[in-house]
């Protein structure tokens, strides 16, 4: 699903209005009746049925002036209130206020101190407030009396529906612009805001309530928006169909270069993941000395054991034995566990230098490319690299903080500059291609904040590449999948005890759910 910031979604509707002649004020229409659907589903199983509509002085403003005229056509008690001088109000807007007086609404304008003691004693008797203040046109900080009016809201304990976006929430960006409403539930109109997606605005949000206001699909495909939401849609249509008549060969080989002394459990949960996302045939170099470890628990995998050059670690002596496999393999992982060794980044050198084949990238690989950044311009286009914000601000040189505050854009600007596919790992993981390209998932939960999530992350990509997936699309789909396999062990058994082998647990049916398209309860 295309996803917009304010500019885009602005151009929209202009793009409706003047390309397919849709007026304006049918649009606000649409957005203010599929707003009130979802207050009558709320008000319907409550006894106080009273609703406050805070209305703004622009469209959002507006489309609150529709839900109180729909409220009260069907009887319902509802008072309007304004947050600042209504003469100040034009356009669709306007003519949508002009009517509600004429209803004889019961209309009140926030103005001064005594306004907001009345405000919040009516406040306190009302069953539901619909937050119509600030849509896609917060520009600037909340002002202090709009903010104190936010705070009313908030504290209140009453449900609160937010049209568009929790007013005080960046649409753009998803940063909270001085102070926000906290929503329960937001009924977005038209495609989704990356203010209610990203973080920390998404935490305000609720429950997302997608919905479509008219907006013709071909002034959507007009647009050329390069950002997506992954839905559950997008991963069944990239997921390979399985014919009948097949055998493992079909399902292509992965080789997994990962582990060593004290962490071979990276390279074991990696080599898993990419077993239950379906790879045909896996195999993982190993240094003698941790051969048996690895046999033993990985039952499925073929270990390919090697001198050790350097006690548990695999390094740039193996490469003649790495490249005769890497040659037969559909895609090579690098880096889980591997530890940081000069005899690790010359191997990457080599492997970057001698193959074409599609390659992952995580953790000790990403590592070894921030100490010897010279070798970053030797990675072809089909490398998918999967840093977190640590790894990345290793490799970018930018500070932590910058990268968490413009993920999109951090992530982007390095896969076009470097010509990969970034998979920048977190709450909201952004997946970043070439061509400007940009996906967002909104699957997974803190419980996946634990030791071998990302290799399990590793895992699922290189299977997905293995089986003929575009590495872009893989690592699409692989974030979606470990989240949705991560919110199902959620579920479950709860996000403390979540440990990085339960999310590989979950694969196999995640993905049979997926593809099946059966709702998964989590
Ligand atoms: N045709 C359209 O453009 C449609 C717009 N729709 C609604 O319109 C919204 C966007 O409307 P607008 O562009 O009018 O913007 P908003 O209604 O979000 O707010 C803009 C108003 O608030 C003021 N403002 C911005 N930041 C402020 C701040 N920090 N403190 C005080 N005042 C501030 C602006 O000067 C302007 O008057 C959408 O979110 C959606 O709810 C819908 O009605 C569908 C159709
Ligand atoms: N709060 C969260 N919400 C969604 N996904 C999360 C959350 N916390 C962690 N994850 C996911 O879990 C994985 C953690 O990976 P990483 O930081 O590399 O951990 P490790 O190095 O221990 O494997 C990433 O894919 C990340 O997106
Ligand atoms: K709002």
């Amino acid at each position: 699903m295309k996803m917009v910031n304010s500019d885009q979604i602005k151009q929209l509707d202009n793009i409706a209005m003047e390309s397919f002649c849709i007026p304006g004020i049918v649009l606000m229409e649409n957005a203010g009746i599929c707003v009130f659907e979802e207050v009558l589903k709320y008000i319907e199983q409550k006894e106080n049925k009273e609703v406050i509509v805070v209305c703004g002085l622009g469209n959002n403003g507006g489309d609150g002036f529709v839900v109180a005229r729909h409220l009260f056509n069907k009887g319902i008690p509802v008072k309007v209130f304004i947050t600042g001088n209504p003469s100040a109000i034009s356009g669709d807007a306007k003519k949508n206020y002009d009517i509600i007086q004429k209803l004889n609404i019961d209309i009140q304008i926030l103005v001064g101190v005594n306004n907001l003691k009345k405000f919040s004693e009516v406040v306190k008797g009302c069953g539901l407030i619909v937050d119509a203040i600030f849509g896609t046109g917060l520009k600037r900080d909340v002002d202090g009396f709009i903010q104190e009016i936010i705070s009313i809201i908030n504290k209140s304990e009453k449900g609160i529906i937010s049209i568009d976006i929790p007013s005080g929430v960046g649409a753009s960006d998803g940063k909270v612009y001085g102070l926000a409403v906290k929503a329960d539930k937001t009924v977005v109109l038209a495609l989704p805001k990356i203010g209610n997606i990203n973080y920390p605005g998404a935490d305000y949000a609720g429950e997302l309530i997608i919905k479509d206001i008219g907006i013709p699909k071909a002034a959507i495909k007009n647009m050329d928006l390069n950002m997506n939401l992954i839905t559950n849609d997008m991963v069944k249509g990239i997921l390979p169909f399985r014919k009948r008549d097949t055998h493992k060969g079909n399902f292509g080989k992965a080789y997994v270069v990962a582990g060593s002394t004290g962490m071979t459990g990276a390279a074991i949960l990696t080599c898993e993941a990419a077993l239950r996302s379906g790879v045909g045939l896996l195999k993982i170099p190993v240094p003698q000395s941790l051969n048996t470890i690895m046999e033993t628990r990985l039952t499925e995998a073929i270990t390919v054991p090697l001198p050790e050059f350097k006690k548990g670690v695999v390094g740039i002596s193996d490469f003649e034995k790495i490249l005769k496999t890497m040659e037969e393999s559909n895609v090579i992982a690098i880096g889980p566990g591997s530890g940081n060794s000069r005899e690790l980044e010359e191997l990457l050198r080599n492997i970057l230098e001698h193959t074409s084949k599609p390659i992952v990238l995580d953790a000790d690989a990403l590592n070894s490319l921030a100490n010897r950044k010279e070798f970053l311009k030797l990675i072809q286009s089909q490398t998918v690299m999967t840093p977190h914000v640590g790894e990345m601000s290793r490799l970018t040189e930018l500070d932590i903080d910058y990268i968490k505050n413009n993920r999109i854009e951090v992530a982007s600007e390095f896969s076009k500059k470097w010509n990969v596919v970034i998979v920048l790992k977190g709450a909201r993981t952004v997946v970043a291609g070439p061509n400007g390209e940009i996906y967002i998932n909104k699957t997974g939960n803190p419980g996946m904040s634990t030791p071998g999530s990302g290799d399990v992350l590793t895992g699922i990509i290189t299977g997905f590449i293995a089986q003929g997936i575009e590495p872009i699309k893989a690592a699409v789909a692989a974030v979606y999948v470990h989240g949705k396999a991560g919110d199902l062990a959620a579920e479950r058994i709860g996000e403390y005890g979540l440990l990085a082998s339960d999310i590989i647990k979950e694969l196999p049916i995640t993905i049979k759910h997926i593809v099946e398209k059966i709702k998964i309860n989590a």
